[in-house]
């Protein structure tokens, strides 16, 4: 019997969940001035502060855009809850950015400095940075975080098999592993992870970040924040990426009895496992046996095509506040055919099965072809493909050439990503706040000099007679108080 069927409680199949991306930037010059990337991100922001006066703001869809350290430009997505819905989320997030780039260049062009600015979905730069994709998940506070991440970290440390980025691994002189061999690996960010489960973000970079930051009433709720998952430029791979996580912390929440993979070491074998392209190296378990990572993966890919055939399409909680559709079952037999098909291309050999679906696998089909013309992995030429690859601007990028002549596979349609710059999420918290925003941009708002401030979970009319509501509950999308609030915005007085 697994630990958590004492404890079973309703699994949420309409969740809450949010992509966070830092962007890689660079600018090559035609001239000769040099531009590091801080100064390249505030030209990139001109137009923002212009219009908010900040580098940290939420967009009309309700996500927010911001500057990190590091200039690493930032979109987290509004909170979705369901796959495809976040899949269009996080590629319109790219068109938020890549829009900022093109205005950018241009102005670097009318300044006489020129060159082209590259902004770049992948998580690693030549000297050896990371930047992350981190995923939010919400999870009930019933469940404790110790025995969710005992059965979460075997699933997250060989997940990269699925939705790993690809990366060609060359050892630079003060990396950890300079003398290890060139070689084409899953991930791009497992080199870069140093702890299971810690609080730490980037000095000791965890698998699982326990800051207990749940954007959302903290008696109810948790964010689980998962901070190890490489950037997709593939839709169908961040589909896959994101699907199998939920299905299996549905398992969690259900208590399906999950096998046991306790590993010993999450960081070493999180790097075996990405060097491994066979899957089949033995990964020590706590309990002193070995697994390999396809057999790890096999087995949670079973128990969710089991948990699928009973999976109730609709969380019914409605003292909770959580009713109503998440993510379809139909869209969910996608995702467990997709994860089946890439073990069996893992387990085969035959990588051809998902080099229309997978990232790392659609970026070696590439690399092979001049592997096969005696280039060798060394070849700065492969290098340039493994860095163009991530590169997010249409027409110039290699994936997002791909894209545009058919020759990956897509999970949701370019309709589905233009609606989704303009408009939040309607069907959780995100609305709200989406609908707050587009009333505090309208001429009456900015002719009454109204100022808002807003985040995850507060909405605010600064002033003489200041409102403001704080949104606890992220599946919500009603709400009285924020309706008043847009009238006053939309007529442009806080009287009264
Ligand atoms: N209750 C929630 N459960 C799960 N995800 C949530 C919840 N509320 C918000 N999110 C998502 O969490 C992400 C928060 O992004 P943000 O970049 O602000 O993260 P952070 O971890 O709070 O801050 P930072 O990146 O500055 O450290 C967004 O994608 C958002 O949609
Ligand atoms: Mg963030």
């Amino acid at each position: 019997m697994s630990e958590q069927q004492g404890t079973a409680q309703q699994a949420l199949t309409r969740r809450i969940t949010g992509i966070e991306t830092e962007f890689g930037i660079t600018l090559t010059l035609n001239g000769s001035r040099r531009l590091g990337p801080d100064e390249i991100a505030r030209y990139m922001f001109r137009p923002v502060i212009a219009k908010y006066g900040a580098t940290n703001i939420f967009t009309p869809n309700a996500g927010r855009l911001y500057l990190d350290v590091g200039s690493h430009p930032e979109f987290a997505t509004a909170e979705c809850d369901s796959v495809s819905q976040l899949v269009a989320h996080d590629r319109a997030g790219e068109v938020i950015l890549d829009r900022l780039a093109v205005t950018a260049e241009a102005a670097l062009a009318d300044e006489g400095i020129g060159g082209k600015l590259y902004l770049l979905k992948n998580n690693v730069d030549t000297v050896g940075n990371s930047y992350g994709c981190h995923e939010n998940y919400l999870v009930g506070r019933e469940l404790g975080l110790k025995s969710l991440s005992k059965l979460l970290l075997p699933f997250l440390v060989t997940r990269q098999l699925i939705c790993g980025a690809g990366k060609i691994f060359l050892p630079y002189p003060t990396s950890p592993y300079h003398n290890d061999p060139v070689q084409y690996c899953f991930s791009q960010r497992a080199d870069h992870v140093w702890e299971g489960v810690s609080s730490a973000t980037t000095r000791s970079r965890p698998i699982i970040n326990t800051r207990d930051e749940p954007h959302a009433d903290s008696n109810r709720f948790r964010r689980l924040h998962v901070i190890v998952g490489d950037s997709n430029m593939s839709e169908t791979t961040t589909a896959l990426k994101i699907g199998s996580t939920q299905l299996v912390l549905e398992m969690i929440e259900a208590g399906v009895e999950l096998p046991d993979f306790e590993v010993a070491n999450e960081i070493k074998s999180i790097r075996a496992v990405s060097r491994d392209m066979t899957g089949r190296a033995e990964i020590p378990l706590r309990d002193g046996g070995t697994a390999t990572a396809l057999e790890i993966q096999y087995a949670f890919l079973t128990a969710a095509k089991k948990w699928l055939e009973v999976r109730e399409e609709t969380t019914d909680n409605a003292d909770k506040g959580i009713s109503g559709a998440g993510t379809p079952n139909a869209e969910m037999a996608r995702i467990v055919e997709l994860w089946e098909r890439t073990l069996t291309a893992v387990d085969s050999g035959d990588w051809s099965l998902i080099e229309r679906d997978i990232d790392w696998a659609i970026k070696y089909s590439l690399i092979k072809r001049y592997l096969d013309r005696g280039l060798t992995l060394e070849n700065p030429k492969l290098a340039q493909i493994d860095l163009a690859y991530h590169d997010i601007r249409p027409g110039r990028g290699i994936f997002r050439a791909l894209e545009a002549r058919g020759a990956v596979s897509r999970w949701i349609t370019d309709a589905d990503i233009e609606a989704a710059v303009d408009r939040a999420p309607q069907t959780t918290r995100a609305k709200l706040r989406g609908d707050f925003l587009a009333a505090a941009h309208c001429e009456a708002a900015h002719a009454a000099g109204l100022k808002t401030v807003v985040d995850w979970t507060h909405l605010k009319i600064a002033g003489d007679n200041p409102q403001s509501v704080m949104l606890g509950d992220p599946f919500a999308t009603d709400n009285s108080e924020v309706t008043e609030m847009i009238a006053t915005l939309s007529e442009g007085s806080q009287e009264g």
